[in-house]
């Protein structure tokens, strides 16, 4: 039977001296030496972290079990206390660079049943340290926390991040003639998430697929391109995590105008998810479309800047057509001549809505 120590098992303060000095660990073993925001961390009735712009940028965002992500799949894996770690950091610290800051600090609400296992929440905080690792965000720490008990796991973030003397990037900014631009991913995470939950896959054996998996358990966001992108004149900025489609249509009404992607660009971001298209019957170009939680920065700039790489060029903006051309305002994203909500039945989704989803896309 299961022996594991359980947190019920622990008082609220052995818990904690368990979890708090994993958070900083492989600080040293990454060899990362960035500066830390961090003045007091965990141990106080608040921590203090340093706000040298004088503003900051503040966001949460929360993971639980059963509707963010599963303790076992329907395909068998099981999502580690480290995987729930590291999605939590890279949900948290992308929507901090999705405003063109630098992620400062995180703060960590833990709800955990009794016989959650102390080694799950151990592997939590080395995740969650991991994460910022992952997205290149060492300088940004965990804090301060709070932990408690209940029915099954939650895991909420609170992240703050440095403007660095910058405006904030805005949703509403988007500009006719800008490019559309993406640092990061898409559709990966949302690939990974159907295989995880088919019951016919025996997953582990394909290295390919288990990269996709590995994009949904673990996603990374680029962080240090959003106060790049903001530093070239980025005109507007999200993260996207809800669906290419969903997340560039908040975009797009926020600013007013229309966005028109390129299929190239679509098609070179599907190409690695072939594989997992053929297996699960799905088109490819859907999970691109649509499919949520890569964290991928998507941004608008300026037509006359010049594209560093590491950046994708997903399209352009233009302006929003009037009645006059027979098109109705809700039609805010295409691809080429085609409206999104046009495409055919295989490509056509509504992205990741909490109290609307279905289990997968
Ligand atoms: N409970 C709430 N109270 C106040 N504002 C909220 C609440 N929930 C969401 N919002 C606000 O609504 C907006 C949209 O929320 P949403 O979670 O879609 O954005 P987001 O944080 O960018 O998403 P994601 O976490 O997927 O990146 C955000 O500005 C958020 O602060
Ligand atoms: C078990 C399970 N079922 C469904 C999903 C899909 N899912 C959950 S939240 C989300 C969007 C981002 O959320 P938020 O806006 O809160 O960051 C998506 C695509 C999952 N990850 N796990
Ligand atoms: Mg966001």
């Amino acid at each position: 039977m299961n022996q594991e120590l359980t947190v019920g098992q622990l008082s609220e303060g052995q818990l904690i001296a368990r979890f708090a000095p994993l958070l900083a660990e492989q600080s040293a073993a990454s060899g990362e030496s960035a500066e830390s925001y961090q003045i007091l961390g965990p141990g106080d009735d608040c921590a203090v972290v340093a706000a040298p712009d004088g503003r900051f940028v503040i966001s949460t965002d929360t993971q639980v079990q059963g509707q963010d992500f599963a303790l076992v799949w329907p395909s068998g894996v099981r999502s580690s206390g480290f995987d729930t770690g590291h999605k939590c950091a890279t949900q948290n610290v992308a929507d901090a660079a999705a405003m063109g800051a630098v992620p400062s600090s995180l703060v960590v609400s833990l709800t955990l049943p009794k016989n959650t296992p102390v080694r799950w929440v151990e592997d939590l905080a080395r995740g969650l340290r991991a994460g910022t690792l992952a997205c290149q965000a060492p300088q940004c720490h965990v804090v301060g926390g709070d932990l408690g008990a209940g029915g099954e796991i939650s895991v909420t973030a609170t992240v703050t991040g440095d403007l660095q003397g910058r405006d904030p990037v805005r949703r509403n900014g988007a500009r006719p003639g800008d490019q559309v631009v993406l640092a990061g991913t898409v559709g990966r995470a949302a690939a990974g998430l159907d295989l995880l939950l088919d019951p016919a896959l025996e997953l582990g054996r394909d290295p390919q697929l288990d990269a996709l998996v590995n994009s949904q358990l673990r996603p990374v966001s680029p962080t240090p391109w959003g106060a790049r992108l903001a530093q070239s004149g980025a005109t507007s900025m999200i993260d996207a995590s809800d669906g290419l489609v969903r997340d560039l249509t908040r975009v797009a009404t926020a600013s007013g105008v229309e966005i028109v992607l390129n299929r190239e660009a679509l098609e070179e971001l599907a190409q690695p998810l072939r594989p997992a298209g053929e297996i699960l019957g799905q088109d490819p170009l859907h999970w691109v479309l649509n499919g949520g939680e890569d964290h991928g920065l998507l941004s608008t700039v300026p037509a006359d800047r010049q594209l560093p790489a590491g950046v994708l060029r997903l399209g352009s903006v233009r302006a929003e057509c009037t009645a006059a051309t027979g098109v109705t305002h809700t039609e805010r994203i295409w691809l080429e001549q085609t409206p999104v909500s046009q495409l055919p039945l295989g490509l056509r989704g509504r992205g990741w809505d909490h109290f609307e989803s279905e289990d997968g896309f």
